[in-house]
């Protein structure tokens, strides 16, 4: 018997598929017909102005909420009527907007109980050894978001950049292969946002990921490709570059509205 998530078999293709996705908030269509696949290992941006349907767009993916009609695929598996959890065992993980962190604990403490969260015979009250699976991949965590010399700081001591730092870390506990980062620079520093662009890039090459992020030139800097939305609906899909050039996104989105009001 093996502990490999469900579908870990996927070597190739994509990391995740919609197809057709709508969601109804009675009738507001808060999204609409929203199409577009992630790549194994690609990263990808969703962008908008508020309202466009982004973190509904989220939940959708992550099973917070079910879509009223179309399909979600993880690593080509369709996972539309699975729960959040069911989606995490095969690799899924997100951020929020708003801070999910126990402040009252130590950084390493937040990242072993993110670890133990998503492994199994998590409900030990055993204190675990220095050499424990989960303790060491705390370690390994703490090394990759760069945080190894705040290991046994209180979360309420940290800045809110190292915040947002442990955030990625806690995403990244127990090996996942699609991670849904929400407004990861919300609230940065520019000194922090270097350091975010830093950590993204140096995410481990097999990992997907797809972030929605208001400060385009951060979003525009760490993806490969890009989904344009605008009031539910997608508004056009491309490279970086294509934004960045396509007349209809400047137009909306870094015109007279300006881009990143919040
Ligand atoms: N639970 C809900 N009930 C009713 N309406 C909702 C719900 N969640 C979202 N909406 C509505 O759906 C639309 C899309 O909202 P959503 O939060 O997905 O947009 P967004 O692009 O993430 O915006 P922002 O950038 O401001 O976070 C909005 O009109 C919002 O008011």
């Amino acid at each position: 018997m093996t502990n490999s998530p469900p579908g870990s078999g996927f070597q190739s293709g994509n990391a995740l598929e919609l197809q057709r996705v709508s969601r109804s908030f009675g009738a507001l269509k808060a999204i609409d017909d929203v199409s577009f696949s992630v790549a194994a290992g690609q990263r990808y941006a969703v962008l908008g102005s508020n309202g466009a349907g982004k973190t509904t767009l989220f939940n959708a993916i992550t099973g917070d909420f079910f879509p009223s009609s179309g399909r979600v695929l993880l690593f080509g598996e369709d996972v539309t009527p699975f729960p959040p959890q069911e989606r995490i065992r095969r690799g899924l993980r997100r951020t929020y907007q708003s801070s999910l962190l126990f402040r009252d604990l130590t950084v390493r403490d937040n990242l072993f109980l993110a670890v133990r969260g998503v492994t199994r015979g998590r409900f030990s009250f055993l204190r675990p050894a220095h050499d424990d699976a989960s303790n060491v991949s705390a370690a390994q965590l703490l090394d990759h978001i760069r945080l190894s010399h705040l290991a046994d700081t209180m979360v309420s001591e940290l800045s809110h950049g190292q915040q947002r730092q442990l955030e990625i870390g806690m995403a990244l506990a127990g090996s996942p292969r699609l991670i849904l980062f929400d407004e990861p620079a919300a609230g940065l520093s520019p000194a922090e946002r270097k350091e975010l662009v830093a950590l993204l890039r140096a995410l481990p090459q097999h990992l997907s990921y797809v972030i929605i992020e208001h400060d385009l030139e951060i979003a525009l800097n760490v993806v490969e490709r890009v989904t344009v939305m605008h009031n539910g609906r997608v508004l056009c899909h491309g490279t970086p570059r294509e934004i960045e050039e396509n007349p209809q996104v400047q137009a909306i989105y870094m015109g007279e509205h300006g881009y990143g009001q919040h």
